[in-house]
């Protein structure tokens, strides 16, 4: 099956991970994630959600079981095809927001679509310049587009973080507690730029957080423990 034609973002069959061996974190069974699907991951601290998204962005490799990401298989691709497969397809916010300390917030923006020729379609006629000042403006941060990324506070890092995410419109979206640096205005003005974005490309949203009054936003919520058969064992054994 190619990519383009999956009608599932993700799919996980009897996926097994361990940091250490003999220790599981995670156990799940089964888990589809449909195109188009906004789903809010949430669980306890502990829980395996940040592992779980390593292993959608490809980042981790499950132990066991199969992970497909628009019908790819991760498995059966090196780590060099797993990280082209990232840039091309994925847009993610994690905690550590990888940003490149020496480069300006313009060049960390521009990343994703001066690497992948099908990131930089996706802007249709929109020139460079115009997709990083439209992203920016939207994330309150065009003020900062030839700033270096070590002079901005940490909110102001996570915003450009989210917009790298976003440009060039990727497939499938993962944020990792993407909103947890940002005061009030700016989380409503990035969950709106989020959903705006994601809901003009088609694209799935995977967002983990704590924030529980975030829950109405998404067409899915899905609560880790419950499909997560490690936390169980875990919890049962604390
Ligand atoms: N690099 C690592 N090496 C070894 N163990 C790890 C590593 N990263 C996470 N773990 C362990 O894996 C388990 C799941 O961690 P993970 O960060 O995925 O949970 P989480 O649900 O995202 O937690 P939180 O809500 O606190 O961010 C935890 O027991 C954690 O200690």
């Amino acid at each position: 099956m190619t990519g383009a034609a999956a009608a599932s973002a993700v799919e996980l069959s009897r996926v097994r991970f361990a940091y250490k061996a003999g220790h599981d974190v995670l156990s799940i069974d089964s888990l589809t994630i449909a195109r188009g699907e906004t789903v809010f991951l949430h669980g306890p601290s502990g829980s395996g959600k940040t592992t779980l998204l390593g292993l959608l962005a490809g980042v981790l490799q499950a132990t066991s079981g199969e992970v497909r990401v628009l019908g790819e298989n991760f498995a059966a691709m090196s780590s060099g095809a797993r990280d082209a497969f990232r840039a091309r397809h994925l847009g993610y916010v994690f905690q550590m927001f990888n940003l490149i300390p020496y480069l300006s917030v313009r060049e960390n923006i521009l990343l994703p679509i001066r690497l992948e020729p099908l990131r930089r379609q996706r802007l249709g006629a929109q020139s460079f310049d115009a997709a990083v000042q439209d992203v920016a403006s939207q994330l309150d941060i065009a003020r900062y587009l030839d700033s270096p990324i070590a002079e901005l506070s940490v909110g102001q890092q996570q915003r450009v973080a989210a917009a790298r995410a976003l440009i060039g419109h990727p497939e499938v979206v993962i944020a990792d507690e993407p909103t947890s640096a940002l005061d009030t205005d700016r989380r409503e003005q990035f969950l709106e730029l989020l959903f705006r974005s994601c809901e003009k490309a088609g694209a799935t949203l995977i967002f983990v957080s704590h924030d529980h009054t975030l829950m109405p936003l998404f067409s899915r919520i899905v609560e880790l423990a419950e499909i997560n058969k490690a936390a169980q064992r875990a919890g049962a054994g604390a």
